[in-house]
C-alpha cells in the first residue's frame, strides 16, 4: 500500500527546497530544473495536478547583484528575493514550455492563509489554476514578508498549501535521501527511516536543523510539514531531488526515500481540521430540501435552501446552518458575506451574477468546507 501512494494521489504538492534549487548557493540550477519540469510533465500525463512549491529567489537575487555572502538585514534579503523571484519564475516558465504547459506565480505569506477571506480566495485561485491546466508555482512573498507574517522555510508553506488545497500528497524535494536517524552530515552512521507515521514524536528527535549555509528549515521543519500535511489526510514523501527520475518512480509505485504517513481517514481528517478552524460569525437557516442535501446526500449547500440569514459574517468566515426549528445541524466556511446572503437566498445560483453583478462561487457553501454536526 506505502508503495502505491504517489500513485493512487491525484492531486500532488511538490516542494523543491533552496539547497536544490540554487547549486550551492551560485543562482539557479537550470538543469535541475529542466529536470523537475520533464517529470512533473510525465506526472501530468498520468492525470496527475501538480502544484509546485519553489524556493530559490534569493538565492538568485544575489547571484544577479554579484552578492557573494547572504545578507542577514531583512531588507537586503527581501531586495535580493524580490530580484530573484523574476529569475526563477522565467526559468520554470521557459522549462514547462518545452512541454507545453503554462505556469502561475502565486506569491503567499503567513496572513495570507490565516486570514479566512484571503484564505478562500488563494484556495479559489489555486483551484482555478488546476482545472485551467496551469502549474502554480508558490514561493513565499518575501517582499512584504515581515518576521511575525514570514514562513521563515518552504516547508511549512508546502504543507499548508497541501491543507489548503486538500491534496492527496506532499512531496519534500531536498539534498539528502530522506530522513536519518540523526544529521548524515554530522553522523555518518546515520540509517534512513523508511517509513514512519507523520505523528511520531521519535521522528521529530531526530530530525535537525539545516545543514548548510543555504536551506533555512532543515529536517525539522520538513518532519513538522509532514504532521501538518496530515491533519488535512495527506501523506509525505520526503526525497532527494537529485536521485534519477525521482518523481517519475515515485509516481510508478517505486519506494524511495522516506515515507511519513497520515494515520487518520481522509476525510475524518479533513473535517477535523476545518472544524478546529471555525470561529462562528452568524447562523443561516435551511430549508428541508437543503437540509437533505446536505444530510443524506452530502451536496454542497446552495443559496436557494436558504430562509433566513442572521450575523454580520464576511466571505470566508464560519457560520452555523440551522434547520427551521432552530437545531444546528452543521458549520462551513461561507463563499458570500452575509449582505450577499440576504441578497441572493431562495435564488438559484444561476441567478447570482444577474443579483450581485459577479459570482464568486455557484454554492454558498461547499461540501468540502462543510462539516455536519
Ligand atoms: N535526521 C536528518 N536526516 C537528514 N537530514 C538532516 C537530518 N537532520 C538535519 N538534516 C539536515 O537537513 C538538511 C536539509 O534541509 P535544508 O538544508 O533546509 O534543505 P532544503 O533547502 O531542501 O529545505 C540536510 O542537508 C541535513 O544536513
Ligand atoms: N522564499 C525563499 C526560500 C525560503 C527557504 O529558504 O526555504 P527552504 O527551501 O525550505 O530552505 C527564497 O525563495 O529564497
Amino acid at each position: 500500500m506505502s508503495q502505491s501512494i504517489l500513485k493512487q494521489a491525484r492531486r500532488i504538492v511538490i516542494k523543491v527546497g533552496s539547497s536544490l534549487v540554487t547549486n550551492q548557493g551560485q543562482g539557479l540550477d537550470h538543469d535541475a530544473l529542466a529536470c523537475w519540469a520533464a517529470q512533473i510533465s510525465y506526472l501530468k500525463e498520468m492525470g496527475k495536478e501538480i502544484i509546485l512549491v519553489s524556493s530559490g529567489a534569493i538565492a538568485e537575487g544575489m547571484q544577479r547583484l554579484g552578492w557573494k555572502k547572504r545578507p542577514t538585514a531583512l531588507y537586503e534579503l527581501q531586495a535580493a528575493a524580490a530580484i530573484g523571484q523574476m529569475g526563477l519564475a522565467q526559468a520554470y516558465a521557459a522549462c514547462f514550455d518545452r512541454y507545453q504547459l503554462l505556469t502561475a506565480q502565486v506569491l503567499l505569506t503567513h496572513d495570507d492563509l490565516s486570514n479566512r477571506r484571503r484564505y478562500l480566495n488563494a484556495r479559489s485561485t489555486l483551484t482555478t489554476l488546476l482545472k485551467l491546466n496551469i502549474i502554480p508555482i508558490i514561493n513565499e512573498n518575501d517582499t512584504v514578508a515581515i518576521d511575525e507574517i514570514r514562513f521563515g522555510d518552504n516547508d511549512t508553506l508546502a504543507a499548508l498549501v497541501t491543507n489548503l488545497t486538500e491534496a492527496d500528497a506532499l512531496v519534500i524535494l531536498t539534498d539528502q535521501p530522506g530522513l536519518f536517524t540523526s544529521d548524515p552530515r554530522k553522523n555518518s552512521d546515520a540509517k534512513l527511516i523508511q517509513k514512519a507515521n507523520a505523528g511520531d514524536s521519535d521522528i521529530v528527535a531526530m530530525a535537525g536543523g539545516a545543514g548548510s549555509e543555504i536551506g533555512r528549515g532543515g529536517m525539522q521543519s520538513k518532519v513538522l510539514a509532514a504532521k501538518r500535511a496530515a491533519r488535512s489526510g495527506a501523506h509525505t514523501l520526503i526525497a532527494s531531488g537529485r536521485e534519477t527520475n525521482v518523481l517519475v518512480r515515485l509516481a510508478q509505485g517505486e519506494a524511495i526515500g522516506t515515507l511519513l504517513l497520515a494515520t487518520l481517514p481522509v476525510l475524518i481528517a479533513r473535517k477535523q481540521w476545518l472544524a478546529d478552524h471555525l470561529q462562528i460569525r452568524g447562523t443561516i437557516t435551511i430549508d428541508s430540501g437543503a437540509m437533505k442535501a446536505l444530510a443524506t446526500e452530502g451536496k454542497s449547500l446552495l443559496p436557494i435552501g436558504v430562509v433566513e440569514v442572521r450575523g454580520d459574517f464576511e466571505r470566508g468566515e464560519a457560520v452555523a446552518c440551522l434547520d427551521q426549528e432552530g437545531n444546528e445541524i452543521a458549520r462551513g466556511l461561507i463563499n458570500y458575506s452575509a449582505r450577499e446572503t440576504q441578497k441572493i437566498m431562495r435564488r438559484p445560483s444561476h441567478e447570482i451574477q444577474s443579483i450581485l453583478g459577479y459570482v464568486d462561487e455557484s454554492e454558498l457553501i461547499h461540501r468540502n468546507n462543510l462539516v455536519l454536526l
